[in-house]
């Protein structure tokens, strides 16, 4: 070491603008004698996009829950911009799976997005000029203002889901959370949906956490990847991870990483109780 200012040191102060958004060091979730994840250290820092994989079972939405501070690390720590956790943080973006609202509740699309913005849970209601105008502007961001007065119960799952999005933009969020977002939509709706997420990243730099059983859908964006399986986990770039060698010493089995077509196709999965049932091939990484 010299005397020399350390840079890299500089810029993991807290207010620097390249301080690590989300800093996780030597964490540990455990429930009961099961460890799921034990000394993880991260940082996540403005404009990276992090995909979250791993079997059923390994963690993934635990950690989120942990980030949204709706659950205490048995060890180490996490602070979000330098701080511990907070639940309820509106700084903090979540976009939940798409699950099907059902026709008949009443209820339009923009009153799904003014939930992120009027906030019933949280902070003081806006004015309701200013709401109205900040929910259009929700609306137009997502491309959703055409069908903006439309019952939600009438749309389509990929529709809804980018009502979602524009919900966990409402707080103009400084972290996204994505708990599997693209699940059941189609090909197309799964574009434009991780296309949306995607731009909020570009745009204003915001640190994208993103939990999926298939990286395929977004194999373009991601930056690293944190895969979780068995109590342990493996994190970096998408070539460091996504490989035989390593993914065979994470699952303790040998295991096959193809790359197709610009896809990653894993074979030879172990079929545990954590992983999904019915295939021992797949495209992505479960
Ligand atoms: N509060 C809790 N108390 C006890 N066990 C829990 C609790 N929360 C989660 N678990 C267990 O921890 C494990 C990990 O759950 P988690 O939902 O994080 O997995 P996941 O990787 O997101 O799985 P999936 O892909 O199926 O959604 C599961 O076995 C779950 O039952």
């Amino acid at each position: 070491m010299t005397g020399a200012p350390d840079a890299s040191a500089a810029a993991h102060e807290h207010g620097h603008p390249d301080a690590p958004v989300l800093r996780l060091r030597d964490a540990r979730l455990g429930f009961g004698g099961r460890t799921l994840w034990d000394h993880l250290s991260l940082d996540v820092c403005r404009g990276e996009f992090l995909a979250v994989l791993g079997p059923n079972g390994s963690g993934k939405s635990s950690l989120l829950r942990t980030i949204l501070g709706q659950q205490d690390l048995t060890a180490g720590t996490i602070e979000f911009r330098g701080d511990d956790v907070r639940r309820g943080d509106r700084r903090i973006g979540y976009i939940p799976q798409q699950k099907m609202i059902p026709p008949g509740t009443p209820m339009r699309a923009r009153d799904l997005v003014a939930l992120g913005v009027n906030g019933h849970r949280f902070g003081l209601p806006l004015p309701r000029r200013g709401e109205r105008e900040r929910v259009d502007e929700l609306l137009e961001s997502v491309g959703a203002s055409h069908y903006a007065n439309a019952p939600v119960g009438t749309l389509s799952g990929g529709e809804q889901q980018r009502l979602r999005v524009g919900q966990a933009l409402a707080g103009d969020p400084d972290l996204l959370l994505c708990d599997e977002p693209l699940l059941s939509l189609d090909l197309n709706h799964q574009r434009e949906v991780s296309e949306l997420i995607d731009r909020r990243r570009r745009t204003h730099g915001t640190p994208v956490v993103f939990v999926t059983h298939d990286v395929n859908p977004v194999l373009g964006m991601v930056d690293r990847i944190l895969y979780l399986a068995g109590g342990q986990f493996r994190e970096g770039t998408p070539d460091e991870v996504l490989r035989s060698d390593v993914l065979s010493e994470l699952y303790q089995t040998p295991v096959e990483v193809f790359r197709s077509r610009g896809r990653v196709v894993v074979m030879g999965l172990p079929d545990t109780h954590d992983h999904h049932p019915h295939d021992d091939t797949t495209e992505a990484s479960r």
